[in-house]
């Protein structure tokens, strides 16, 4: 498939249709009048509520609370617990190095940890001891509803009291007992002006209570439960993709090495061994060249889909109500006719002048989608991963180990099957 081609089929009653044309990927995710395909099963929904399952009206609300630009601006509040956590992480490795010379070890389990201890910092900020409970919690839930789904599919069986429903309830009301707690109480901060507002759930609150005092009205603001679901979204949106994400660039720093020494270069001229500031992490050019080549060849999302609920004109052609539009941004990222016949190899070049010129305008990169909705995450996922790196560059030399096997998978996300054995080196400058 190419960028001209337009492919169509049909899956069960639904008719899909693949878009490839950066033309009319722009139009879909310009037109509101499209949305994001509901979550068709409802224990998907139950687990990803929030922003990333709701549609319609219910979205518009949520987004206009949730907002990224509103984050994008408070970002740097949050980079003392990016700090931390990166800390800690670089902490055990040398822990584990002792005094040997090299360490081998999986660094995707380390990013799993890094990535919800970051989400957890940064959503609950002092009260993270209980956030990192809930979001295990969150795993676990998920986990048992994976194995949910890909069960043979019985109606009515999730209403029975086997071992694994009972054991979902409970997850459930406990998390709901531990989120509402957490509300309670920084509310009851907020409103006696002791509460700081460097994490996202004080954001949340923040901004929900200046919309509702705008509008004057409740209605327009998010209910507890609501604020609930859009914690529940940060974590299963924002922990695996940038685990993934950092779990890449790895893979390819081992696997070009002068790209590793020239990352390592800049990030020793502008921080040296010093702790990365916000200023320093935006200065970074090779670093971000890089992040976005990976993010090209191996985007943590890999494809999307927007339903047309209204008939639609896009460019020339007219779409029904009820025709699913499937956007592969991976296909889109390794088209030859966008990108050239070296599409496929790892170049980071390609970005030494920003996005638009690699792009020539057009919108084939999009790993975090465009338009009106856009992740939310984007700027903050960059920040975590660009800190991250900083921190690992300053500290270790890494190639792959020989037992590292290069097999790309998609569950949910677009991660290395078998984790990522990395071998490390302390940095000799
Ligand atoms: C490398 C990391 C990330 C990637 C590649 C990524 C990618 C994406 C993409 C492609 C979408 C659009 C999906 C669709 O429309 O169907 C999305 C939505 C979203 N992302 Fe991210 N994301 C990342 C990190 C994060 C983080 C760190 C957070 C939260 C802190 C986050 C929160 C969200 C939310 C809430 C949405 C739903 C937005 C809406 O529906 O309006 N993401 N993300």
């Amino acid at each position: 498939m190419h960028a001209g081609e337009k492919s169509f089929f049909w899956v069960g009653p639904t008719a899909k249709v693949l878009i490839m044309d950066p033309e009319l990927i722009k139009e879909i995710l310009t037109k509101n009048i499209i949305f994001k395909k509901p979550t068709p099963n409802p224990l998907a929904k139950f687990l990803v509520a929030g922003l990333a399952g709701y549609e319609g009206e219910k979205w518009a609300k949520h987004r206009k609370i949730v907002n990224p630009a509103f984050y994008a601006e408070k970002l740097k509040n949050m980079l003392p617990a990016m700090y931390i956590c990166c800390s800690e992480m670089i902490m055990k490795w040398e822990t584990l190095m002792g005094e040997t010379s090299c360490l081998e070890l999986d660094v995707q389990q380390y990013f799993d940890d890094l990535t919800s201890d970051v989400i957890s910092r940064t959503t609950f900020g002092n009260s993270h001891a209980d956030g990192r409970n809930i979001f295990q919690l969150q795993k676990e839930q998920a986990e048992l509803t994976g194995q949910v789904l890909k069960s043979v599919y019985i109606p009515g069986w999730r209403f029975l009291p086997t071992k694994r429903n009972r054991r979902m309830k409970r997850i459930d009301n406990e998390l709901r007992a531990l989120f509402v707690d957490i509300i309670l109480e920084r509310e009851k901060a907020m409103k006696l002006g002791i509460s700081n507002d460097d994490n996202l759930l004080s954001m949340l609150l923040e901004s929900n209570r200046k919309e509702i005092q705008e509008q004057g009205n409740f209605k327009y603001g998010l209910r507890t439960d609501e604020v609930i679901e859009e914690c529940k979204t940060f974590y299963f949106a924002g922990q695996e993709s940038t685990s993934n994400l950092l779990a890449w660039t790895m893979i390819l720093l081992s696997m070009h090495p002068t790209w590793q020494l020239r990352a390592r270069q800049e990030v020793l001229q502008i921080f040296g061994k010093n702790k990365p500031d916000y200023d320093g992490l935006n200065r970074l050019k090779v670093v971000t060249m890089i992040i976005y080549e990976v993010l090209r060849l191996y985007p943590p999302a890999t494809i999307f889909t927007r339903v047309i609920y209204k008939e639609t004109k896009l460019g020339e052609m007219t779409f029904p109500s009820g025709v699913q539009l499937m956007l592969p941004i991976i296909l889109v990222h390794h088209d030859p006719q966008l990108w050239g016949e070296d599409c496929k190899e790892f170049n980071p070049q390609r970005f030494s002048e920003g996005i638009a010129k690699a792009t020539k305008n057009r919108l084939s990169f999009f790993p975090f989608s465009w338009g009106p909705r856009i992740c939310i995450g984007n700027n903050f996922a960059l920040m975590e991963a660009k800190i991250a790196l900083t921190m690992i560059l300053q500290n270790f030399d890494f190639e792959l180990s020989p037992s590292y096997i290069h097999a790309p998978s998609y569950v949910v996300t677009h991660k290395p099957q078998h984790g990522v054995n990395i071998i490390l080196r302390k940095a000799c400058t």
